[in-house]
């Protein structure tokens, strides 16, 4: 990786202290997501502080992805409510319609998210620059010469700078995926939603990805949701495991207590078989 040490202050916004975060950024309360018969999230509450990093880890199907849909305004919710920021944010069902979110709450929601998938969904069509500049100057309204400034400290932070006017379709898996973080971050997002970023990716290719995102959490004071597998990366990087079955918050501690510790059986069976499947 090509870096200087003061990039990631410059492009994503220093960490400020090196207190445990408090506060509320987001809060789910009491939050019910069904579809048809199926309840993925069953009156779920847990809450995360700004600069926090939180991992999400439990069975397949136990609605972590749909947890940060949700933040993403992808999906409406049957019950509860979601804050970020404090302003509630969710469309929700109500028997059988519709009620929608406030519109201004949900625009300042949206700027203050941004999310990296596990497909990569650059655009093909423009260069890596044009890729991450695109939102910023058409969604944000910054200026060509300060989007072009910010992608090219971006790209030099994920160590993609001889790239910059290269086409996607030229990047590995991994490259492209650096470019989907430096996307994201161009945005300037409060917070940074990250769901399985490595596991459409060649095993060779993971950690050059992990390195970038491990770095990131490392400078800066960004609030991070991670759903991941790589479980050496979520001990290395978050505050804040959330385990979860069955629609709630099974179990829930510091990265050591959870992977070194668990106290529920739900966990430590996830666990043991996160392991064998390597
Ligand atoms: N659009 C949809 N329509 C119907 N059911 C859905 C839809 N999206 C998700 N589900 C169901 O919701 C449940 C939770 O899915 P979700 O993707 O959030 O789980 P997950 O914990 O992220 O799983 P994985 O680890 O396998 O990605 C699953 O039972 C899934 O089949």
């Amino acid at each position: 990786m090509q870096q200087s040490e003061s990039q990631p202050t410059e492009a994503v916004g220093a960490r400020s202290e090196q207190d445990p975060p408090s506060g509320e950024i987001v809060r789910f309360d009491k939050v019910v997501k069904r579809y048809g018969s199926n309840v993925v999230l069953n009156e779920l509450d847990f809450s995360v502080a700004p600069g926090e990093r939180v991992t999400l880890i439990g069975p397949s199907g136990s609605g972590k992805t749909t947890i940060l849909r949700l933040l993403m305004t992808l999906e409406s919710i049957d019950g509860g409510v979601i804050r970020v920021n404090g302003e509630p944010l969710s469309h929700m069902r109500r028997g059988g319609k519709l009620v929608k979110a406030n519109e201004a709450h949900l625009r300042r929601a949206r700027k203050s998210i941004g999310m990296v998938f596990q497909q990569f969904n650059l655009f093909p069509n423009m260069s890596v620059r044009k890729n991450v500049t695109e939102g910023p100057v058409h969604s944000l309204g910054v200026a060509k010469d300060e989007a072009n400034h910010r992608a090219e400290e971006l790209l030099d932070l994920v160590g993609l700078s001889d790239k910059i006017d290269a086409h996607p379709t030229r990047l590995s898996g991994g490259q492209q995926q650096r470019v989907a973080i430096a996307r994201a971050l161009a945005m300037r997002p409060q917070i940074l939603l990250l769901d399985e970023v490595t596991s459409a990716l060649d095993p060779e290719l993971v950690a050059g990805v992990l390195d970038v995102l491990r770095d990131i959490a490392q400078t800066t004071d960004i609030t991070m949701l991670c759903v991941t597998h790589e479980m050496s990366f979520a001990r290395d990087v978050s505050h804040r495991v959330l385990m979860f079955d069955q629609g709630q918050v099974a179990e829930e501690g510091p990265p050591d207590q959870i992977f070194g510790a668990p106290q529920e059986e739900r966990t430590k069976t996830f666990l043991k078989a996160v392991l064998e499947n390597g």
